[in-house]
C-alpha cells in the first residue's frame, strides 16, 4: 500500500464533527472492534470513529505484527460501516506514540471534537504510555469495559490519578463537549473477543468478518 500524505489520510468534511479515535494493533481486527466503535457512537453521540492502525504498539512485542496494508485491508472488511474510517495516519506522520498523534490532530484538524477510545485493558496500563498525563489533558477519554479487566483498570494508577475528572456514565453523551481532562467508563458491553484469541500459535491469521 502506498502511504498517502498526512493531509490525505484525514477524511474531508469533518468540521463540526465529534470523532472517536480508536487506536489499535488490529492484528487482526475483529467484531469487538466494530461493536465497541458503534457502541461509542451511540453512547457518546459521535459522528464517526477513526481506527488508527499503529505501526507498532510501543509496549507490545511487535515481532509478529502483520504489515500495515494487510491490517488495513482486513480492518476495512471488518468495519463495514460508513461511520467507521480506517486510518494509517501514525505511519504517515512517523510515530507510534499516541501523544504525538493527538497533538498532530489537534493542531491540524480544526473544529472537531476528538475523543480517545480504549478498552479497559489499556486503562490498566495507561500510566506506562509516553506522556499519558498530556494525552489526558488534550482529549477526553472513553474507556470501554472489558472482562476481566474492569476492577484492575479502575484501581490502576491512571484511573486513580484522574479520578476527579471522571464523568458519571449517565452523562456520557456530554463527554465530547467537555474540556479535557475528562473521562468516562462505559459499561453494558462486555465482549470476550480478542486478537490474541484469533491468532494462530505462529502469529498468523486470516482476515475474517
Ligand atoms: N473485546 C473488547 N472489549 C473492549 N475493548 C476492546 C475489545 N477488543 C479490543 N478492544 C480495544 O480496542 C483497541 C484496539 O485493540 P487491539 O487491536 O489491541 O485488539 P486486542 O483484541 O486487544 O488485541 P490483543 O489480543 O493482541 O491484545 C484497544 O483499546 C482495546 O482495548
Ligand atoms: O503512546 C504510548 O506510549 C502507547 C503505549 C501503548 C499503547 N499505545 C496505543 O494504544 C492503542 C491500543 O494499542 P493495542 O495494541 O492495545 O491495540 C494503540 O493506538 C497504541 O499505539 C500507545
Amino acid at each position: 500500500m502506498k502511504l498517502q500524505s498526512a493531509a490525505q489520510t484525514i477524511p474531508f468534511h469533518t468540521r463540526g464533527m465529534r470523532i472517536g479515535l480508536l487506536g489499535g494493533s488490529f492484528n487482526p481486527p475483529h467484531a469487538a472492534h466494530r461493536a465497541i466503535s458503534l457502541f461509542a457512537v451511540k453512547r457518546l453521540k459521535l459522528d464517526r470513529v477513526w481506527w488508527l492502525l499503529t505501526p507498532g504498539n510501543p509496549l507490545k512485542d511487535t515481532g509478529r505484527l502483520h504489515g500495515l496494508s494487510e491490517r488495513a485491508r482486513a480492518a476495512r472488511e471488518v468495519a463495514d460501516d460508513p461511520r467507521i474510517d480506517i486510518s494509517c495516519l501514525e505511519a504517515v506522520i512517523g510515530t507510534k506514540y499516541t501523544v504525538d498523534t493527538i497533538i498532530h490532530l489537534r493542531r491540524r484538524v480544526s473544529g472537531v471534537r476528538f475523543v480517545w477510545i480504549m478498552g479497559a485493558d489499556n486503562l490498566a496500563q495507561f500510566h506506562r504510555w509516553k506522556d499519558w498525563r498530556r494525552i489526558a489533558a488534550e482529549v477526553p477519554l472513553a474507556v470501554i469495559d472489558r472482562p476481566p479487566q474492569s476492577f484492575r483498570a479502575l484501581a490502576a494508577p491512571a484511573a486513580q490519578a484522574l479520578a476527579r475528572y471522571r464523568l458519571p456514565e449517565k452523562q456520557a453523551a456530554r463527554l465530547a463537549d467537555q474540556q479535557a481532562p475528562a473521562w468516562v467508563f462505559l459499561t453494558g458491553m462486555k465482549l470476550n473477543l480478542s486478537s490474541t484469541g484469533l491468532r494462530n500459535s505462529d502469529g498468523s491469521w486470516k482476515a475474517k468478518k
